[in-house]
């Protein structure tokens, strides 16, 4: 769809004129622009390089495909225990595995492949057009593009969207940058395995990527500044994780940060640790051999050199200010996903979408209120969704605890995967749910019959008593919520 130019930004430029432009081609911007573009509007999506956001290129996606691959890799090692044995091999156990990692690879680049194209194609489906650039603000809802081959275009927006998510941020840490670490976007696409991948952080990434690359056959050390492994967590949660990591023979330094960095990733690095020994009250300090380093230490917004001030827009903390209704500072100027500072998923960047449409068409959507869920993909999975019991603890909220073991599921046992648990809190003198999380095998999926339960207002009876098909993982919810213990008396 061709944009009509109505005046001139300079000499050589015209302006293109467009109800909505995007800038950055994130999970919620994209779906904001196909569906405005469906009813008819003029849409623009300017994206310097990821057709669809990090998601289906080089996060979520990329990584749960790795995630399936080191798990089908833990499979054969667990051969004997399934009855299944190599011809050549009588000892699967005592066998090397061999893992192709270009295979493994070839996979996952297939399955970007055939997402990219599903994105193209909903861009034509749609007529939104997408234009490959980088994009800055020069004035008030008007972006300049330099075009990825070559040129510029300047493009105004009755409505304007910043998307423009967030990137790896790398810790000021001596050396660090100069041993050219990885982030998750080139440790995603190696083609050959680190033998010691240390990784630096301890979070969603840091646990999700440690755990795959040890079970694809790396030496892997975690270090994590905190003195437990993902410390916003219960601590049962944690020490689960822990012991799980401890089993799979991940070495995990917590209480401990990296003091400096020598060499190149790819090739050798010594990093300079120091970690905190707590019963002793004293600090060691050490060098860490590896021939990869990762950072996996948090993120940081794409705001710089976006000509914000240009456009009226304020930030808060590096990150776009919105209010609840994802308006910037500047009008007709909205933000969606992790660069607004919304919870850095992508169904939440989907979600802020649907209130982003509403809001355009005059609505009031808001973020306030809402529900968002999360699912750590290590194996097995962790899924948590409204209170957890320490936020209860420390908050003085009174709920009733019910917790049961993964092994009390049936299903698990038919999967030998029996590790974890499932906890739930009940209000106090009411029977509404106020939270639950799994640690276990399906836990994301489990967590979804509570969010409905817990949307509709259920209360934890309507799932302590529902049949559910025996045996499925969520049958478990009628044994865990039958544990919840009369009001007045908190198990
Ligand atoms: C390794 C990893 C795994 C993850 N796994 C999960 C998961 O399993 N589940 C989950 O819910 N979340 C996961 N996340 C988080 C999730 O990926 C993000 O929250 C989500 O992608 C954010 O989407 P967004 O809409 O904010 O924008 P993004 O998807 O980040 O898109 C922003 C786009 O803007 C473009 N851009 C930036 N600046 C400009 C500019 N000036 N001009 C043009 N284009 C620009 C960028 O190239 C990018 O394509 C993961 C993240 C990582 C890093
Ligand atoms: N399954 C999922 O939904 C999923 C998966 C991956 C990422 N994500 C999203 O992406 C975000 C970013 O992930 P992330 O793992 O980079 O960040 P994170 O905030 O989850 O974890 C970063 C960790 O690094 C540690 N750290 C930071 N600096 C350090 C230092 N100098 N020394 C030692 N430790 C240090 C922090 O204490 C923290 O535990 C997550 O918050 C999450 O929202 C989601």
């Amino acid at each position: 769809m061709s944009a009509s130019a109505s005046n001139t930004a300079s000499s050589s430029h015209t302006i293109e004129d467009y109800d909505l432009v995007v800038l950055g081609c994130g999970e919620g911007t994209k779906y904001l622009a196909w569906t405005l573009a469906r009813q008819g509007k003029r849409v623009a999506v300017i994206e310097r390089k990821w057709i669809g956001g990090a998601c289906p290129n080089m996060a979520c996606l990329p990584s749960k495909n790795i995630i399936h691959s080191a798990k089908v890799a833990s499979y054969f090692r667990r051969g004997n225990e399934f009855g299944m044995h190599l011809e050549a091999e009588d000892d699967v156990v005592g066998a090397e595995l061999r893992v192709d990692m270009r295979t493994v690879q070839g996979r996952k680049r297939r399955m970007v492949e055939g997402l990219v194209q599903m994105h193209l194609d909903n861009f034509s489906s749609s007529g939104a057009e997408l234009i490959m650039g980088t994009g800055t603000f020069i004035a008030p809802r008007t972006i300049r593009v330099d075009l990825n081959e070559g040129g510029t275009r300047i493009l105004r927006g009755t409505d304007v969207v910043i998307g423009t998510g967030t990137r790896a941020s790398i810790p000021d840490v001596e050396g660090l940058a100069a041993a050219r670490p990885l982030t998750h976007i080139e440790a995603l696409d190696l083609d050959e395995l680190p033998e010691h991948l240390i990784i630096l952080g301890a979070g969603y990434i840091g646990l999700e990527l440690a755990q795959a690359m040890r079970r694809l056959g790396s030496e892997v050390t975690l270090i994590e500044r905190f003195a437990r492994l993902l410390p916003s967590v219960d601590e049962d949660v944690s020490a689960g994780i822990a012991e799980l990591f401890s089993e799979e023979k991940i070495a995990v330094l917590t209480d401990a940060y990296p003091l400096s960095v020598s060499g190149e990733s790819g090739k050798s690095v010594t990093v300079e640790v120091c970690a905190y020994e707590r019963e002793k009250g004293v600090d060691h300090i050490f060098k860490l051999e590896g021939t990869h380093i990762l950072v996996a230490a948090g993120r940081a917004p794409n705001t710089n050199g976006l000509g914000l001030d240009l456009a009226g827009v304020e930030l808060s903390g590096g990150y776009v200010r919105v209010n609840e209704r994802l308006e910037t500072t500047a009008p007709h100027t909205w933000a969606i996903g992790d660069v607004a500072g919304s919870p850095k998923f992508t169904h939440i960047s989907f979600d802020d979408f649907r209130i982003v449409r509403d809001n355009i068409a005059g609505g009031n959507r808001v973020t306030t209120g809402r529900q968002v869920p999360s699912c750590l993909f290590t194996d097995p999975e962790l899924a948590s969704i409204g209170l957890t019991e320490s936020e209860a603890k420390r908050n003085g909220i009174p709920y009733r605890l019910a917790k049961i073991p993964m092994a009390a599921d049936l299903r698990t046992r038919t999967l030998s995967e029996t590790r974890g648990f499932l906890k739930a809190l009940v209000e106090a003198d009411g029977d509404r749910i106020l939270g639950f999380t799994g640690f276990g095998v399906g836990a994301g999926e489990i967590m979804a019959a509570v969010q409905v339960a817990m949307l509709g207002n259920l209360p934890y009876t309507a799932l302590r008593d529902a049949i559910i098909t025996h045996p499925t993982l969520c049958e478990g919810l009628v044994a865990l919520f039958s544990k919840v213990p009369p009001i007045g008396k908190n198990g």
